[in-house]
């Protein structure tokens, strides 16, 4: 699957309902046991959230919106084919979780690039489930004192803490992911899924046993004033860095 969505593969209500309408007709196609996530976007995996979903709308659409954003992460998190992300460029926040939620994880390896789960920059906190998907892949400690400081890690430093798998030059990310493919499928799914089942189902369950409480502290979190001035503040830094 290749993420097109110029200027930079912001995750909206749109672009994830498509990616997860995406992810299910693969799930549900018995010919299909694998899936790669790339982006077709130069220099970006994807921007994370699109904050503009965020900002100035209805509860009912910050309900809506939030529950495209867990659907997507309970598919791709719980998906039975094995999942690889080759992350061609910067991949913060919700982008980040796109990558965490795979099973394997290659960067390129420009140090301009950079992963990590940003939130506490934006002044907003990530939540559990975006927690638990983190400490799944580096651990406590790291995940601590990286979700804490909001860190961008550029691709060596995440290598280096686990949070990529590994770092390859840009024009060999795609062989790359096809040879990490190759080796996973060589295994019989039925034994790699149970497996894969045991290792994630903790973390699953305790959003689907959640999920509605997540929706409602999502919408009163993101609906007060102080945090929608933190996201217009964050939107206009954006835009004047560009200027
Ligand atoms: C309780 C809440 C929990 C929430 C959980 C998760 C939250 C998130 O995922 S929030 C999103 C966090 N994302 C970021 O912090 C990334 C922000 N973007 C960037 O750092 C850069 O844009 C990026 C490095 C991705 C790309 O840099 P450039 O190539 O230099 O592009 P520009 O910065 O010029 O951006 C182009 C254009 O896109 C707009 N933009 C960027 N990111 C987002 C976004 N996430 N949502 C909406 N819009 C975004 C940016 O403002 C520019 O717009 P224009 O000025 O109108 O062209």
């Amino acid at each position: 699957m290749k993420f097109k969505s110029p200027p930079v593969n912001s995750l909206s209500l749109e672009f994830l309902t498509e990616f997860s309408i995406g992810l299910e007709k693969l799930e549900n196609n018995r010919a299909c046991r694998g899936v790669i996530i790339t982006s077709a976007v130069p220099k970006i995996f994807s921007s994370g959230l699109d904050i503009t979903e965020m900002c100035g709308k209805s509860v009912e659409h910050y309900g809506e919106f939030w529950r495209a954003v867990q659907e997507m992460w309970l598919r791709l998190y719980g998906s039975n084919m094995v999942t690889v992300a080759a992350v061609n460029g910067s991949s913060p926040a919700g982008g980040c979780l796109i990558a965490l939620s795979c099973d394997y994880r290659i960067m390129a390896e420009n140090p301009k690039f950079s992963i990590g789960l940003n939130e506490a920059q934006l002044g907003i906190v990530a939540p559990f489930w975006f927690k638990d998907t983190f400490v799944n892949v580096v651990g406590h400690r790291i995940a601590e004192r990286s979700l804490q400081l909001g860190s961008l890690h550029p691709a060596p430093e995440a290598q280096r803490l686990g949070l990529v798998d590994e770092l390859v030059p840009e024009e060999k990310l795609m062989e790359k992911a096809a040879a990490v493919m190759a080796q996973w499928l060589a295994l019989p799914d039925h034994a790699r899924q149970l497996t894969k089942t045991m290792m994630r189902k903790a973390v699953l369950d305790r959003l689907v046993a959640h999920r509605e409480e997540d929706i409602k502290n999502f919408i009163t979190f993101v609906s007060k004033e102080s945090i929608q001035k933190s996201l217009r503040m964050y939107m206009e830094m954006l835009k004047k860095r560009k200027s």
